[in-house]
């Protein structure tokens, strides 16, 4: 849970550690407003990523479902910067599938706190498995990081790419190629 109360004393002595004069009529209001934002950004660690995946469908096949292109922003918990790309999802359903809408809301729950790339990769993979039940899940993530943009490194234009395999797919090569060939890669 965000301590916005936290966050607003912390915004206006970060103000003062820049140079700034927190009570100067831009910034009035931005430790508020900042507070309100991380409680958005943050958010997703009050969450229970289970609960998107409790209702699901029975279906009779049992062949892959992707989802691609599932925009996200996250923040990297070593500067606090964002980084954002997509994820790419694989399953192979196990008796029952998901709708469709609640991978994208399983993405979010986890993108909306403070994340590694690989960390925010395994612990999708983990959940599908775990709380979807599935014989296999596969997640691509390609993103780029501002910590390496537009700082420190500054290399825009890179981007990384972190794939997590579970179940059939670690077992099963030519799932993943299926995978990766249904995408188009
Ligand atoms: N593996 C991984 N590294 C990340 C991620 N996000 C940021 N980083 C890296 O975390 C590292 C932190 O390195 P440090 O040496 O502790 O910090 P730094 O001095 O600010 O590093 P530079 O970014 O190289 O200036 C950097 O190499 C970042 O590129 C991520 O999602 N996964
Ligand atoms: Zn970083």
């Amino acid at each position: 849970m965000v301590d916005q109360e936290k966050v607003r004393q912390a915004i206006s002595l970060l103000l003062e550690g820049i140079g700034e004069d927190p009570m100067r009529e831009g910034l009035i209001e931005t430790p508020d407003r900042v507070a309100r934002m991380y409680a958005e950004l943050a958010g997703g660690m009050d969450q229970d990523p289970a609960t998107h995946l409790a209702k699901t469908f029975a279906v009779e096949a049992d062949d892959m479902v992707i989802e691609r292109d599932i925009t996200f922003y996250s923040l990297c918990e070593h500067h606090l910067l964002p980084f954002y790309g997509k994820v790419a999802i694989g399953y192979i359903p196990d008796g029952r599938v998901a709708g469709l809408s609640k991978l994208a809301r399983t993405v979010e729950v986890f993108a909306r706190r403070l994340q590694l790339q690989e960390r925010l990769c395994a612990q999708i993979a983990d959940v599908l498995m775990e709380d979807l039940g599935c014989r296999g899940a596969i997640v691509l993530i390609e993103a780029e990081h501002m910590c390496m943009t537009m700082r420190g490194v500054q290399k825009p234009g890179t981007s990384t790419v972190t794939c997590a395999r579970r179940g059939a797919f670690a077992e099963d090569p030519s799932l993943e190629e299926r995978f990766f060939r249904m995408l188009g890669r």
